[in-house]
């Protein structure tokens, strides 16, 4: 590699930072994180998350990775807080002749799992000590504890989560400290789960699987070497065949907008991505499938920035997840397995929406069930 590139690719998923933004560079992503919205030469590549190791093997093969890990203990170092793609990209990098460089940071907490790498597939080493990030803690109002509450009913002791991110799931999470035996297998987790074990809420005798993790410090030193923790690749965290093997998997996750035909936004607000796929369908496909198994999706009935519903007739922006067990919002729940197309649409007039919007939802549904088809 003795050539000078002078324009680049940047693969980053889910940048909590700013990212350089540099003349040459363009950055690639298939979930856009707040340290890139806004950037003009963004380039998104929607791609559910279980798959984007395949866009790493094919489209997106990196020529150079950068890891940020552990300190080498015994000859390995821990990718820490964060495996997810990474042992996929350093696979495509190396059977490509690519360079792998790590950032050795006595910070980041060695954790077990995927995420214990050789230190001799690291072409070349930095040590720099760095504080991990931390994110904002958002106090959750009314209407996100009055969501919570509701998801919370439907989650049984003994049951399987996986949270999406965002208010409601944290809520939610808030909300199950009376529950038991409850098991964690989900693509990300922050301190809501601490929480839990603290309240002797989960099974102790089962992992706490995830494959990323984002929260306090004190998430991070609880994590650190603790053998109950496991950190797995995406290709088996996200894999819909294997959610659907945990018992009672409740996947919950959060939207921007809903639909009457129980289709859901989460990626994008008027137009622009804000996210992305991220493991939504992912585990909303599992948690289908799994035995006793739910996919909830829970979100404020109305948007108060923008004074308008978040439940609408039909989504004008790119679908997230389609087809779910339950809806729910601060208003209620709708339960919507095995109904008809017009119970759907109605359960989700009379629970999930804001009595605002319900009238003209109604409306809606009159006049197209008027239209002969064809
Ligand atoms: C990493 C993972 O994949 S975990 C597995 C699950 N993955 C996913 O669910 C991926 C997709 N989901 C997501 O990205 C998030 O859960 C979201 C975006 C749906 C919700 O996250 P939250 O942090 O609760 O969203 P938040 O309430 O801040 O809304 C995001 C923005 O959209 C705006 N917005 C929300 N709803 C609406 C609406 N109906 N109309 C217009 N704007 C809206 C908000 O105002 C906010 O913008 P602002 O910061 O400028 O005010």
């Amino acid at each position: 590699m003795d050539e000078v590139v002078e324009s680049y690719r940047l693969f980053v998923l889910n940048p909590q930072v700013g990212l350089p933004v540099r003349a040459g560079v363009s950055p690639v992503t298939p979930f856009v994180g707040p340290g890139m919205r806004g950037v003009a030469t963004l380039e998104y590549v929607p791609c559910r998350l279980s798959l984007v190791p395949r866009l790493l093997a094919g489209p997106c093969r990196p020529d150079v990775v950068v890891l940020h890990t552990s300190p080498p203990v015994n000859g390995r170092v821990s990718l820490g807080t964060e495996v997810n793609i990474l042992p996929a990209a350093v696979e495509a990098a190396r059977a490509g002749g690519g360079l792998v460089i790590a950032q050795l940071n006595p910070a980041m907490p060695y954790t077990f799992g995927d995420g214990e790498l050789a230190l001799d597939i690291v072409d070349l080493a930095v040590e720099a000590h760095q504080p991990l990030p931390n994110p904002a803690v958002r106090a959750g109002d009314e209407v996100v504890r009055a969501i919570g509450e509701r998801v919370a009913a439907l989650v049984a002791d003994g049951a399987t989560l996986q949270l999406g991110i965002g208010g409601v799931p944290n809520a939610t999470l808030a909300a199950l400290t009376g529950r038991r035996g409850l098991r964690v297998w989900t693509e990300t987790f922050s301190d809501g789960v601490l929480a839990l074990d603290r309240a002797g809420a989960l099974d102790t005798g089962a992992d706490l699987v995830t494959s990323f993790l984002f929260g306090s410090a004190e998430l991070y030193g609880w994590v650190d070497r603790n053998p109950r923790v496991r950190l797995l690749r995406t290709e088996t965290v996200n894999d819909p065949g294997v959610i659907a093997r945990q018992p009672a998997m409740t996947s919950i996750n959060t939207a921007l907008q809903v639909d009457l035909h129980a289709q859901v936004n989460a990626s994008h607000v008027r137009g622009r991505v804000w996210s992305g796929f991220g493991g939504q369908p992912d585990f909303v496909a599992g948690a289908l499938h799994a035995p006793g198994g739910h996919a909830v999706i829970a979100l404020p009935s109305w948007h108060a920035k923008s004074d308008t519903s978040t439940v609408v007739a039909a989504l004008d922006e790119p679908t997230t997840s389609f087809q779910h067990s339950y809806v729910v919002s601060e208003h209620g729940t709708a339960a919507l397995w095995g109904r008809s197309v017009q119970g759907q649409a109605r359960d989700i007039i009379a629970h999930v929406a804001d009595p605002r919007a319900r009238d003209g939802l109604t409306r809606h549904v009159e006049a197209t069930a008027a239209t002969p088809s064809g």
